[in-house]
């Protein structure tokens, strides 16, 4: 085995790609960063709605970086890691801000509908053309967590190991109330112009909007009340009309600071995928479709996720026996995967060691 790391940073073409709706895209590309010795065994990592193909980041700061690394519970010196910016992405992917052949105008409103089936898909013939013909796992959260999970099912003699953390096998009808106020926001914004925004003038309140309605159900009301509590600019007696409080000054920071690195139709499609995520669409139901999975399963669910409350991938994994489920304790909600690596990273970390049981 090389232990030299390596480390690449691009693009893979795969060509004309025919997606779920039958719709053509003539010409596919997926950016991706591959961490890891060349003949390691091939970790994929499947990124959330926000999140990107620098998963440890080299180049730019890693959004796994505390999971996965030199020495860290997914050790790059062990495994090689990849990861694609997901199709309808905009980290250099074929997306909304593409440019449409057809017309030498980039895509905006005019690209395809695409669903995590089809993002699935295109990783695979990604891999494909990467010479990857099996993968030790499969990881990720969220969005990254549904494309886990079809992967165990469209391709389930692919992995070894499946690891979906903080999903369910369907979005709730909570997750679509919530991506329904984000498309509202945006589509709602006098800059949307339906979809065919000027570059220089974006919807950016609209964006904005969705992210601060997004950050109130990926955290808990314990963890808002216990970071902001009443803290503020205020008047002691607390009866001015301008008083204003941390926890808006924290959403507007973070509802402004998703404008300036995210697309907003790019957010409108993959809300759109997720609200279409449903592992029993077309195969009959969720426990039909959660047989085809052939891989060794570690579920990681994270107390009091809102949007993907752990009931829901506990009663799929029931069904698996050889499937493992875990509830990390925490005060973050959904967006537990992506901190307090010392709580469940271990976890991961013993189930990469195992080998195919089935
Ligand atoms: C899967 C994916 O790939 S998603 C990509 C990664 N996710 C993101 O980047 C989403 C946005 N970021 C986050 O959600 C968080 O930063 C996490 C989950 C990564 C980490 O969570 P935490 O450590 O709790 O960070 P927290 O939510 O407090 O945010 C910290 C930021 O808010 C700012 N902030 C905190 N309180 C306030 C306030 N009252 N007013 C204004 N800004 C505030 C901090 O200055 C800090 O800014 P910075 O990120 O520019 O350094
Ligand atoms: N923090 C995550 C939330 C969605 O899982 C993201 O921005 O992608």
């Amino acid at each position: 085995m090389e232990r030299e790391k390596r480390y690449e940073d691009r693009n893979v073409s795969i060509g004309p790609f025919v997606l779920e709706s039958g719709e053509e895209l003539p010409s596919v590309e997926l950016a991706y960063e591959r961490v890891g010795p060349t003949e390691a065994p091939v970790i994929l990592v499947c990124h959330a709605l926000t999140g990107n193909q620098y998963t440890v980041g080299e180049s730019e700061p890693g959004w796994w970086k505390g999971l996965i690394g030199h020495g860290k519970y997914v050790d790059t010196s062990e495994f090689q890691v990849i990861t694609f910016n997901v199709l309808g992405g905009c980290n250099g992917s074929t997306g909304p801000l593409s440019i449409n052949p057809e017309t030498g105008h980039a895509y905006q409103s005019d690209f395809p509908f695409v669903t995590v089936r089809d993002i699935v898909h295109s990783q695979n013939k990604a891999l494909q053309e990467l010479g990857i013909h099996h993968l030790h796992a499969v990881i990720g959260g969220s969005l990254g967590g549904m494309q886990v999970l079809e992967w165990g099912i469209l391709y389930p003699d692919w992995m070894d190991h499946l690891v979906p953390l903080a999903v369910t096998p369907s979005l709730s009808a909570y997750g679509i109330a919530y991506n329904s106020i984000s498309r509202f926001a945006i589509t709602k914004d006098p800059a949307w112009k339906d979809g065919y925004y000027n570059p220089d003038h974006p919807p950016t309140a609209g964006l904005a909007t969705a992210r601060m309605v997004g950050m109130i159900s990926y955290r808990t009301d314990d963890m808002f009340q216990k970071k902001f509590g009443r803290n503020g600019n205020r008047r002691s007696d607390e009866s001015h009309t301008e008083a204003s409080y941390d926890v808006e000054s924290y959403l507007h920071y973070q509802g402004n600071k998703l404008t300036h690195r995210f697309d907003a139709n790019s957010y409108l499609y993959l809300l759109k995928a997720m609200d279409m995520h449903d592992i029993g669409r077309g195969r009959g139901d969720i426990a039909s479709a959660a047989k085809q999975i052939q891989s060794n399963v570690l579920a990681i669910s994270f107390k009091g996720d809102l949007i993907y409350p752990p009931r829901d991938l506990d009663s799929m994994f029931t069904l698996e026996s050889l499937a493992k489920f875990y509830i990390v304790d925490t005060k973050f909600g959904h967006d537990g995967f992506l901190v307090e690596f010392d709580k469940w990273g271990p976890l991961i970390k013993e189930q990469l060691k195992e080998t195919l049981k089935i």
